[in-house]
């Protein structure tokens, strides 16, 4: 085994700045929120771990684990430097038509009879490797080129046939909820700009993200959801008005961190991360013609845009946003992995493709190799 105690039959791992959670031998399997939920309840298993799709109509992968782990601090293991020898094998859709799709989109955002404020699209790159790549490696690669430590990876498995063997992996800045005891925390994000390695220019990106009246509406969006979602749930709703500067190695984010207390000690952090799943940081607004949308552009994006987290037995957890991240295939050389963005009336095509782009380094990078022009 390498320097962590993570099992050879691990089933997942998350990595976060204060603490990395793994979990090891899947007891039972579950497709729902709700049969994991009910499990949990009757008390005989540590914590349910895993995986919820974009669209939860589809078949979650939610386990029940014989061991479950939490260590503080981030996930420490030193990556295999092989060289994968990975390249991009096919986009879908191509850059153009996702420049297309950004102005339809704009259009149907403009229509007074569409109904939707904001709609996230994404695309997808296919990816082959020459040498297998283990999920654990895949997610340590992540983990070493993240400054906070950022990392997961989740087995797909219990979400039916089609998953046997998959496993979702990547590197999330994105807190969908956060619980401990009877204080919930989430820190949307909603706004985007690429990181550059010249500092002058890095800032100024930074800058022009934080006055910029588009990003603003698209983040406000997101904030507003979240609040009443969890307003039902919670006493003492902190939404602060403004929202911060975040970053990570390829993007600058605008986000905001909002905290309660759960009024109903029996709600847990996975039904939580199920009622507001999904936010219109990775949908749209409103939720279902922003859905419906997404649907018919992109068809299934399966975990891509859904969560990953843990639940333990006494209700406390963690689920992050499921981006930045691709679907390994059971013989590890081949992947699929998706960057997206949120789309308004002022956007612009050209602007979303480079936005998609600077997304795509996070997973590209781990693999050694950069978006083809
Ligand atoms: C959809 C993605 O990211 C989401 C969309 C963002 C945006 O539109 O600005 C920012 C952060 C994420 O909530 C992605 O990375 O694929």
């Amino acid at each position: 085994m390498a320097d962590d105690d993570l099992h050879h039959d691990a089933v997942f791992l998350l990595s976060r700045p204060e603490e990395h959670v793994y979990a090891s031998g899947a007891r039972h399997h579950f497709d729902s929120v709700h049969a994991a939920r009910t499990h949990l309840d009757h008390g005989d298993s540590p914590a349910i771990v895993g995986a919820l799709p974009f669209d939860l109509r589809r078949p979650c992968s939610l386990i029940a684990p014989r061991d479950f782990r939490r260590r503080p601090g981030r996930w420490c293991r030193s990556p295999a430097t092989a060289d994968v020898g990975a390249r991009v094998t096919a986009a879908h859709p191509e850059p153009e038509q996702h420049e297309r799709h950004v102005a339809d989109a704009v259009r149907a955002i403009a229509d007074p009879c569409g109904g939707m404020s904001k709609v996230v699209l994404a695309r997808r790159l296919s990816v082959q490797a020459t040498s297998a790549l283990s999920p654990w490696d895949l997610a340590a690669r992540l983990a070493a080129r993240d400054h906070a430590g950022n990392a997961f990876a989740a087995d797909l498995s219990a979400a039916g046939s089609e998953y046997e063997g998959h496993h979702l992996v990547g590197s999330t800045p994105e807190v969908l909820i956060h619980k401990r005891g009877d204080v919930v925390s989430c820190h949307p994000l909603a706004g985007s700009a690429p990181r550059s390695t010249d500092p002058t220019a890095d800032q100024e990106n930074a800058r022009r993200l934080a006055d910029s009246p588009k990003d603003r509406r698209e983040h406000g969006y997101v904030v507003e959801a979240l609040a009443s979602s969890l307003a039902p749930l919670c006493t003492d709703l902190e939404v602060p008005a403004e929202p911060t500067l975040t970053s990570t190695p390829t993007m600058w984010h605008l986000g905001t961190g909002i905290r309660g207390r759960i009024a109903d000690p029996g709600t847990t952090a996975l039904d939580l991360a199920a009622a507001v799943h999904p936010t219109p940081a990775i949908c749209g607004t409103p939720t279902p013609a922003a859905r419906d949308h997404i649907l018919s552009v992109e068809g299934d994006r399966g975990f891509y845009a859904g969560a990953v987290g843990w639940c333990d037995a006494r209700g406390d957890g963690e689920w992050m946003v499921s981006i930045r991240c691709a679907d390994l295939d059971p013989d590890g050389r081949g992947l699929i992995t998706w960057a997206g963005g949120g789309i308004v009336a002022e956007s612009d095509p050209a602007d979303e493709l480079a936005e998609t782009s600077a997304k795509f380094r996070t997973v590209l990078s781990a693999l050694d190799i950069e978006l083809p022009a």
